[in-house]
């Protein structure tokens, strides 16, 4: 498949050479070409040579469309799979031997009973001593090397694995509140499964049986009364499951609950402290963390006397065993040495059952976590890969766009319609509600609407290859946040192969050079996560560069004036400017009239539905209009959009 991304090769280093600030050469960029057009018109960009100046969206850089290899996140999956099944089975070798020396010491002691008191042969305890001492290194040896390899492929699957999670994660939270990222939570419960004596007990409990032959061929009545304490405990393993599963379940959902509150919690943490709210956000957090004590208490209390029980059972069974075995020898069927080779035999045959019985909450919880991780990378969308399309030119199609948010009935966007040719502005305006935000989120495609589509150069967003659609669309949201890093980290949307040239041209397109060059560290400005230091106007103006990073050929700016004091607004509609000689598709969501004297168009919209849309003079005067025609109730600010009259039935 051919990468048209890898054409012309440009770029001049990686981040962080110190190019900040400095004037520089960009001339020798070679230029973009294309190599088919997608537009169906055969419109070209206007500026070929200003938008190949650097990489990105329309640029020349091959590295910023490079293809990073398929995302098979449920290849990745079985290759885990397979993994854990290799290294098992290797696991199995070891188990079988470990379990054949554990015979060593009820052998050793059956041959000391019988044989050397009764022979007094000094030679042959040596000999036994020797025998058993090498056995014993052996079995520890052995055992060792098994809890090595389960720890390495703990290890393997937490490297193998963690990376699919967390980008499955970050798809998958589109559609949600974010409460995938706890799969990477589900991860560490597997890893600390692999690791943990309960799966030990599960390897060897396949020779129990082989235990139990041991014992049958001792003495029947024995082996028989080891089969039928194997029974109980296989009963009581079922009860403990049946009367623990659930409450388990429970404490698990609560804890979730809490783990999602305290991540707001510490996402907010300046509010809380601003509104003197730590004790209600403690009391909630405490509320679900309660919740899932007690279930645990309820489930953990059960498990407890599941496991004394099955512990009593297996000692009665050794004392049994004894009593029973004393009986069989007196009358001459067997000899002393065996009874206690049999009871030692049958302690390590039942052991393991009951390591499991107590270890199942361990494995059901595992199992539960392991369910979530595969149905997450099996069920990616990532898992698809996208063909690479050529660089796209901005033509925006919006076809009958509706989004009733799941689990509600309300219409947020009612069928809208819309088109939008490469390098047209447009300013959607519209009262509070009115589904502007949710509109621009869609056009990035970080919603998804219910039906209709968004289509960029007539493909739909859905069925762009992921990491080239975000290289060709900028996004500034209402609700800025940056990354921790430095600032030029920020703009290059913390990517190492962005080049100085990258960021230094989305600065100037976002007309925040000026601004950065102000900052005693200019570039390398770092800022912490809640933004420090930089105040909200220099946030959102970072945040704009950012989106103006690589050139896209759309970006949408979701009122991106809110906290821009005069110059500001300035700078910003200089960036309207260049990013319209750029033949960039921009999209502003606004409630200040400032911006609408920077764009070609401007839709109204009112209750999910457009209301007008037009060249901006023509919507202009149609609102002149009609706030003529409607007597106000009270006087209008004319720097406020949110008119009331806006608000009216639907001319479109
Ligand atoms: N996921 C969702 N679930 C439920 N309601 C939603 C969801 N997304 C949006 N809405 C609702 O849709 C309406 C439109 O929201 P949106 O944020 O798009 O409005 P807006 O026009 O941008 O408003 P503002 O100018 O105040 O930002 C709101 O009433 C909001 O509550």
């Amino acid at each position: 498949m051919k990468d048209y991304g890898t054409e012309n090769p440009g770029g001049t280093g990686p981040t962080g050479q110190g190019a900040t600030g400095k004037a520089r050469d960009f001339s020798n960029a070679a230029p973009h070409q294309m190599p088919q057009n997608p537009h169906p018109s055969g419109q070209r960009p206007k500026s070929p040579i200003r938008r190949s100046q650097s990489g990105g969206g329309g640029g020349n850089d091959s590295r910023f469309h490079k293809r990073l290899g398929p995302n098979d996140f449920s290849k990745g999956l079985e290759l885990g799979l397979q993994a854990i099944r290799q290294n098992i089975l290797l696991v199995m070798v070891f188990t079988c031997a470990t379990n054949l020396l554990i015979l060593a010491i009820p052998l050793y002691l059956f041959q000391i009973s019988d044989r050397v008191l009764t022979s007094r042969s000094m030679d042959t305890l040596v000999m036994l001593t020797t025998l058993i001492v090498g056995a014993v290194l052996l079995q520890a040896v052995l055992d060792a090397v098994r809890r090595f390899i389960l720890m390495r492929t703990a290890v393997e699957i937490a490297a193998q694995l963690g990376n699919p999670i967390l980008s499955a994660a970050a798809r998958a939270s589109l559609h949600s509140n974010g409460r995938e990222y706890q799969t990477l939570g589900d991860l560490q419960q597997l890893r600390s499964f692999l690791v943990s004596g309960t799966l030990l007990s599960f390897l060897d409990i396949p020779f129990t049986p082989f235990f139990l032959l041991a014992i049958y061929l001792v003495h029947p009545h024995l082996g028989l009364i080891v089969m039928a304490t194997a029974l109980v405990l296989f009963v009581i393993a079922l009860i403990n499951q049946k009367i623990t599963s659930r409450s388990f379940a429970e404490a698990n959902q609560h804890q979730s609950r809490a783990n999602l509150h305290l991540d707001s919690m510490s996402r907010n943490s300046q509010i809380i402290n601003a509104l003197a709210m730590i004790p209600e956000a403690v009391s909630i957090w405490g509320q679900d963390t309660a919740r899932s004590l007690k279930s645990q208490v309820k489930a953990q209390d059960r498990n407890i006397i599941t496991a004394s029980c099955s512990r009593a059972v297996r000692l009665l069974t050794q004392i049994g065993m004894l009593g029973w075995g004393a009986s069989l020898a007196i009358n001459g069927e067997i000899t002393g040495g065996m009874v206690i080779a049999a009871s030692i035999i049958a302690g390590r045959a039942l052991a393991p059952v009951e390591g499991a019985i107590e270890g199942w909450n361990h494995f059901l919880l595992s199992r539960a976590a392991y369910g979530r991780i595969a149905t997450l990378l099996r069920s990616s969308p990532l898992n698809r890969d996208r063909l690479i399309l050529p660089h796209p030119e901005g033509r925006l199609d919006v076809e009958r766009l509706l989004f009733v948010p799941p689990g509600t009935k309300r219409v947020v966007l009612n069928g809208l319609s819309f088109t939008l040719s490469p390098g047209d502005s447009l300013a959607i305006i519209g009262n509070s509600g009115a589904g502007k935000t949710t509109l621009g989120k869609m056009l990035v495609g970080s919603v998804l609407p219910t039906s209709g589509a968004v289509r960029l150069d007539l493909m739909d967003l859905r069925n762009w290859d992921q990491r080239q659609l975000g290289s060709n669309v900028g996004y500034l949201p209402q609700d800025v946040q940056l990354f921790p890093g430095t600032i030029k980290q920020n703009i290059a949307r913390m990517r190492e192969d962005a080049t100085d040239e990258q960021i230094h041209t989305a600065a100037v397109l976002a007309d925040v050079h000026e601004m950065i060059a102000s900052f005693p560290e200019g570039y390398e400005t770092m800022v912490a996560a809640d933004g420090t230091p930089l105040s909200g106007g220099q946030k959102q103006r970072i945040a704009l560069a950012r989106a103006f990073f690589g050139e896209p050929r759309l970006v949408v700016l979701d009122e991106p004036n809110s906290n821009l004091d005069a110059a500001g607004d300035m700078a910003l509609a200089r960036a309207l400017t260049h990013a319209k000689s750029h033949d960039m598709t921009v999209v502003v969501v606004t409630q200040k009239p400032s911006l609408l004297g920077s764009v070609d168009k401007i839709m109204l919209m009112a209750d999910g539905n457009i209301a007008m849309f037009g060249q901006r003079q023509q919507v202009l005067a149609q609102l002149e209009q009609r706030r003529r025609s409607t007597p106000a109730p009270a006087p209008q600010s004319n720097q406020n959009l949110q008119n009331p009259n806006l608000n009216g039935p639907a001319p479109a």
